[in-house]
């Protein structure tokens, strides 16, 4: 990169217009949406789609809501034209659905994009010439004026055409292409002459698309220049205004939002963001932003991950993890403080019953794009108790006391330091029931127990009972003022160990009478060392009674 970049390039000039009115309006609904997956997503893909492809691409988005849909460049291939027909001819589009295509301003392709569109309900024409100086010096050759004639010409021509077809609904578009970087004053001038070649009116409908082609500039810029063209153009209330944003800057979504603000009535962009170079307007963001601040974006995304598979596989582009509300990783915390805050949130939701989502981190509940909540937290070095516990208590109902949790994560986070892996749930209920014996070949398991004087207040209870360490059986005999001191003093002698219980805490795993209890117990050993024990049993004080023995066989480790 060079050290001075001023060198070869130039900012781009501000719009002046001091007395701009978008920043201070707020977005309330939604746009017109016009999905350009099939025409500009397609013309940018490696191997651009066949018929099959399209065909499912096409349903998906007559499915997800989208009424515009542009499906084709019919002038551009046998595949295109042929999609058309196919679409017409099968009657696939339904009624409320206008399918749209694009053309240059070239008779033969104008004649060639009618012939597509034989027979056709009703259909958008969209026409387009670039505008800017540097496709009027470069590429055309053309001054102003043969700018303008083109798109006249070609205006004209459309609209002879579509007067010799009346049984279809017609509607025109028009793209100034390169508007973003054309002179405000020549794109008004051009769109200007357009509109009086069209004639818009209700029965005549005109659509003005305003595209950010490149993205040379910030999104107010696009947006100053929007409210510019509105505030300008003559039969306002004629026309709709679209816009059609690139996102060369990555800021596609803020030029499309500010836009609107700024008096753009339709958007067109496509799923995921596909198109040429860094991709048209991501729609899906689009919508999920309105969704998120309340508002009803007319498009249906509840199967979220069904949506990518079938854009992916049409595309044969895959979608970031990361992508806004889509990607496989957006609703994952893998931090620690992140999954401690998440974990708070769902709780402190599930006691609230006013219907609003509120849970840090998360700006959409993943349920309403059809995502579980199990994906929210995973772990690895970088997590924390709090998601540990979230998993442990989602997957196996375990609600462990907070110094449990602190010295199991302590266990975790040295294991995912040792292995750089991510723990997955299955591999993390595996360490705890390895780390707290219970699983079948625990260090020291308990074979039998029986307990006397119970129910009487004042008589010493009495432990008896046998546990197996490796192949030995071990008789156990101890006296206590409750069960579970009558076994500390049974585990004591036995093993001759010192055995204090700090802490006891139980809670059953489920709600009917037939689930089972888990018991932790917090016991201090020898030199004052401290470490929990985890029993599960069927029964309250047999799982008592194992948590104690789990956490003696630490001890004794
Ligand atoms: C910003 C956008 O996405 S616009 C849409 C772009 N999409 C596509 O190009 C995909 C489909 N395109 C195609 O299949 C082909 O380009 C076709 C069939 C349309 C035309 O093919 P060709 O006749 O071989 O021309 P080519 O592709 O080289 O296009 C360049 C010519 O079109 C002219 N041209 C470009 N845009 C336009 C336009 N909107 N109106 C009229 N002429 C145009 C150029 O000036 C150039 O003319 P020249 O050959 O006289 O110098
Ligand atoms: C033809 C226009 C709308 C276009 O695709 C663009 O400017 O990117």
């Amino acid at each position: 990169m060079l050290k001075r970049p001023q060198d070869k390039y130039r900012p781009f000039p501000a719009v002046s217009l001091p007395d701009r009115q978008w920043p201070s309006r707020t977005l309330t609904h939604a746009p017109r949406w016009c999905s350009t997956d099939l025409r500009d997503g397609n013309q940018a893909l490696i191997e651009p789609m066949n018929a099959e492809r399209k065909a499912r691409f096409f349903n998906l988005l007559v499915a997800l809501g989208f009424k515009e849909i542009e499906v084709a460049f019919p002038s551009a291939s046998q595949t295109d034209f042929d999609f058309v027909r196919q679409l017409i001819e099968q009657r696939r589009i339904p009624e409320d659905v206008c399918i749209q295509v694009i053309t240059q301003a070239r008779e033969d392709l104008i004649r060639r994009t009618f012939e597509s569109l034989r027979e056709a309900p009703q259909a958008i024409v969209h026409l387009y010439n670039a505008t800017a100086p540097l496709f009027r010096e470069v590429v055309f050759r053309q001054d102003k004026a043969a700018t303008i004639d083109l798109a006249v010409r070609g205006t004209r021509l459309i609209r002879q055409l579509c007067e010799a077809q009346p049984q279809t609904r017609w509607t025109y578009e028009y793209s100034p292409e390169t508007f973003c970087f054309t002179e405000l004053e020549f794109a008004l001038e051009i769109c200007e002459a357009v509109a009086e070649a069209w004639q818009p009116d209700a029965q005549r409908p005109l659509i003005l698309n305003l595209p950010a082609t490149v993205e040379v500039s910030l999104p107010n810029v696009y947006a100053d220049q929007i409210e510019w063209f509105c505030r300008r153009f003559g039969a306002r209330e004629a026309v709709t205004i679209s816009v059609h944003p690139h996102n060369d800057r990555g800021t596609g979504v803020a030029c499309a939002e500010q836009a609107q603000l700024a008096g753009a009535q339709r958007v067109e962009g496509c799923l995921f963001g596909n198109g040429e170079r860094t991709g048209n307007v991501d729609l899906v963001t689009l919508a999920m932003n309105l969704y998120t601040q309340g508002i009803d974006p007319g498009l249906d995304f509840s199967d979220m991950r069904e949506v990518v598979r079938l854009v992916e596989a049409c595309n044969q582009l895959p979608v970031h993890p990361r992508h806004p509300y889509a990607g496989e990783l957006v609703f994952t915390a893998f931090s620690g403080s992140h999954q401690d805050a998440i974990k708070k949130g769902f709780a402190a939701q599930a006691e609230r019953s006013d219907g609003l989502w509120c849970v840090p981190y998360l700006p959409l509940d993943p349920a309403d794009v059809g995502c579980s909540y199990e994906a929210v937290i995973r772990v690895n070095s970088q997590s924390g108790k709090g998601g540990i516990a979230w998993l442990l208590e989602q997957d196996h109902g375990l609600r462990l006391p907070r110094r449990l949790q602190m010295e199991f994560s302590r266990i975790v986070q040295l294991r995912a330091d040792e292995t750089g892996r991510e723990q997955s749930s299955a591999q993390l209920w595996q360490l705890f029931r390895q780390t707290y014996g219970l699983h079948g070949q625990a260090e020291l398991s308990l074979l039998d127990y029986r307990i006397s004087g119970s129910g009487d207040a004042d008589r010493l209870h009495g432990f008896s009972g046998q546990v197996r360490r490796r192949d030995e059986v071990i008789s156990l005999q101890g006296q206590g003022n409750g069960a579970l001191s009558a076994a500390v003093n049974a585990l004591r002698g036995a093993f001759d160990l010192q055995l204090e219980i700090l802490d006891y805490q139980e809670h059953s795993l489920g709600r009917d009478t037939a689930s089972r209890a888990v018991s932790y117990v917090e016991c201090r050993g020898p030199e004052g060392r401290s470490l929990f024990g985890v029993g599960i049993d069927s029964d309250a004080t047999a799982s008592a009674i194992r948590a104690l023995i789990s956490a003696t066989a630490r001890l004794l480790r």
